[in-house]
């Protein structure tokens, strides 16, 4: 008996993310911002009156809603926001305004022409004060007509370096009235008299940013992840040289420079989406913590998320570029599907916090641990700063023989972190005794700052990398993963190598282990690498790539896709005759006289 085919149930997140993904791409929908962030907003930000009402017909689209925060002025510098938000208690509203051009909502993902209401952060001003960046849940779009409200101008901000299949996009208000309770009241409120009361911790509005943060770890995962598997399958089909002269050609995968480009890429990407998931797990534990009155977990996320996300996001950018390179000639082609994959991808070192930004914040974090070390506080048992506060061998010890569980090479790592976080955090110190305010010093100290983030965020990834194969017991799977956690783990030793080598905790002769180790690792995963790549079961329409399908039939595809560009639909360019054409039969014509 035939089924009718079961349709979309719009409500339910996973199986609308998924068909979203597969009948829109990656490169965004009108939907991005929705789902993303308007809606955990809601959750984290509305009050239970609210939700109530604004929960279930976001979730079953009734209307369509985006996050918007940047300005054209500012987007980092959230305290500069200038729209305003100016309580009227004789009314009970509030004034929404764009005093200047600089204060033009700016970005938006689907605020140009899709969203007809938006999570807008403003100034807010009640009985003469203000209180601070804060969100308000607004009405854009006349929900008929779609036609913007009286007093709002809204529009989309133009093409960009990709994602242009979303619509990012200004607004201004011209004194737009909202009523008081469009203003999200979970944590800070404005009474109907105007009184306001304030939130328990100030930065529970920026919840949603924290939230994208943490799920952009997994999203670089899995640009990463897609974008190894395209340069893997290609470089098993494509054949170029040989190894043994007459032997006959090789595959390119055959190379160790290939592999030594495109390995550590799938190394990384697993490394990310095993803290990925951690992540994750610990915004919704802190969110619920949040919701039971306890919210002692929020400066360890925040700095954990704004880490991750920076050093991710990089990583990716960087990998994504070598997998493309990785790919020769036909990897710089469109139908290799480097080019959507990447410009979506480097969309994320900026948004959601630009990566310096996000680097100085977690270090902003690892100078109060190493306040408290310096003032010889004991750790709080907190699983991912408490290293800082052992000490660690006085020398690296990669090459020993007491390895187990790569505790020699994390510490490793750990070292690092530890004298990175503690020198510069003596530094500002100092910097301060010699007369430097707090700020002066902390921007002279900036570059090393970012260093003991990315040790910090390094220590991280990797310890979560062994934690997590540790865990499997299928033995044939932990023992390719173990290939590749090999590789990851030695390839960070090389890429940290000036700073284990600067203090002289690493000797020359263990860097030089550390790459015979990475080369070691680089044989073993060849034989399997196809097999790995195919295990991610990624489909074709998710690659988007003619080089990375699935069945290999590259060459015939890649002809058949170039025949079906619209440059091809004739022989000869209908204007062919008009320029191109007619200047060369000029040409030849005064060449005969
Ligand atoms: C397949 C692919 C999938 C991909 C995966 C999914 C992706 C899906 C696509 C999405 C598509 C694009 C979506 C883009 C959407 C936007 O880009 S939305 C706009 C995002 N904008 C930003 O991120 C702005 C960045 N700026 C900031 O976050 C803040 O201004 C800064 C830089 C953190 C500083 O904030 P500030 O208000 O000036 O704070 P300040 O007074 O300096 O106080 C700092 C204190 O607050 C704390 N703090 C600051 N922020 C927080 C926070 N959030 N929480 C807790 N504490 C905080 C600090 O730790 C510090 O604490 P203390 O050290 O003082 O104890
Ligand atoms: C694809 C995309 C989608 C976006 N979607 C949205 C959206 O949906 N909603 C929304 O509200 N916004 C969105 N944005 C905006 C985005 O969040 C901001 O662009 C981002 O937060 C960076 O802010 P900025 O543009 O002001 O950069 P700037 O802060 O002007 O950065 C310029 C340079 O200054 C440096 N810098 C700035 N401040 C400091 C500092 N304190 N210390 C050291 N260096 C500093 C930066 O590191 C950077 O190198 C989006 C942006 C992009 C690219």
């Amino acid at each position: 008996m035939e089924h009718a085919p079961k349709a979309i149930d719009v409500t339910n997140d996973v199986e609308m993310r998924t068909f979203n993904f597969f009948t829109m791409g990656i490169d965004g929908h009108p939907l991005g911002l929705h789902l993303d962030m308007a809606i955990p907003t809601i959750l984290n930000n509305a009050d239970e009156e609210q939700q109530k009402d604004w929960l279930p017909k976001a979730a079953n689209r009734e209307f369509i809603a985006t996050y918007a925060q940047t300005e054209m002025g500012h987007g980092t510098n959230l305290k500069k926001l200038e729209t305003t938000a100016t309580y009227d208690p004789k009314t009970q509203e509030f004034v929404l305004n764009s005093p200047t051009i600089t204060s033009t909502k700016w970005w938006p993902g689907n605020l140009g022409k899709s969203s007809n209401y938006a999570v807008v952060m403003a100034q807010l001003y009640t009985q003469g004060k203000c209180h601070g960046a804060h969100p308000f849940f607004v009405q854009l779009r006349d929900l008929n007509t779609h036609k913007p409200l009286k007093g709002i101008t809204v529009g989309d901000i133009g093409p960009k370096f990709g994602m242009n299949t979303v619509d990012n996009g200004f607004l201004q208000f011209d004194h737009v009235r909202t009523p008081r309770r469009s203003m999200f009241m979970k944590h800070a409120k404005v009474l109907p008299d105007g009184r306001y009361v304030p939130p328990v911790h100030d930065k529970l509005n920026y919840s949603a940013m924290v939230f994208i943060r943490a799920a952009i770890v997994s999203g670089m995962a899995y640009h990463l992840l897609v974008t190894s598997t395209i340069a893997v399958r290609y470089s098993a089909i494509r054949r170029q040289g040989e190894i043994t002269p007459g032997a006959g050609e090789v595959k390119v995968l055959d190379y160790q420079t290939q592999q030594h480009r495109i390995f550590p890429q799938l190394a990384r990407g697993l490394a990310f989406r095993l803290s990925g998931q951690y992540i994750m797990k610990l915004y919704t534990q802190t969110m619920d913590d949040i919701r039971n009155g306890d919210i002692s977990a929020v400066p360890d996320l925040h700095a954990l998320s704004c880490g991750l996300k920076a050093v991710t996001t990089h990583h990716a950018a960087l990998g994504l570029e070598q997998c493309r390179m990785a790919c020769g000639g036909h990897g710089y082609s469109q139908a290799s599907g480097f080019p959507l994959h990447y410009s979506v991808a480097v969309g994320a070192c900026t948004y959601e916090g630009e990566n310096m930004v996000m680097l100085l914040q977690t270090a902003r974090h690892l100078m109060k641990i190493a306040k408290a070390i310096r003032a010889g506080q004991s750790p709080k048992s907190n699983k991912i700063v408490d290293y800082l506060f052992h000490k660690g061998p006085p020398k690296c010890l990669i090459d020993q023989a007491y390895d187990t569980n790569y505790r020699n090479v994390l510490e490793s790592f750990e070292h690092l972190a530890r004298r990175q976080t503690l020198e510069v955090y003596d530094k500002l110190v100092q910097l301060q005794q010699q007369g430097r305010n707090y700020e002066q010093a902390w921007n002279d100290c900036a570059v090393e700052l970012c260093k003991a983030t990315r040790a910090h965020v390094r220590t991280f990834l990797a310890r979560t990398f062994v934690e997590e194969i540790d865990k499997i017991s299928d033995l044939s799977i932990k023992s390719v993963l173990q290939d590749l956690l090999q590789l990851y783990l030695y390839y960070e030793v090389t890429e940290c190598a000036t700073g284990l080598l600067e203090d002289g905790f690493m000797t020359g002769q263990q860097h030089k282990y550390a790459k015979k180790k990475i080369y070691e690792a680089l044989e073993k995963i060849r034989p399997n690498a196809v097999s790995i790549v195919d295990s991610f079961d990624f489909q074709d329409r998710e690659l988007h790539s003619v080089l990375g399908r699935r069945d290999g039939n590259v060459y015939e595809n890649l002809l058949k896709w170039a025949q079906s560009s619209p440059l091809n639909k004739t022989d000869v360019l209908p204007f062919h005759h008009k320029y191109l054409g007619k200047m060369m039969e000029e040409a030849r014509q005064r060449s005969k006289i």
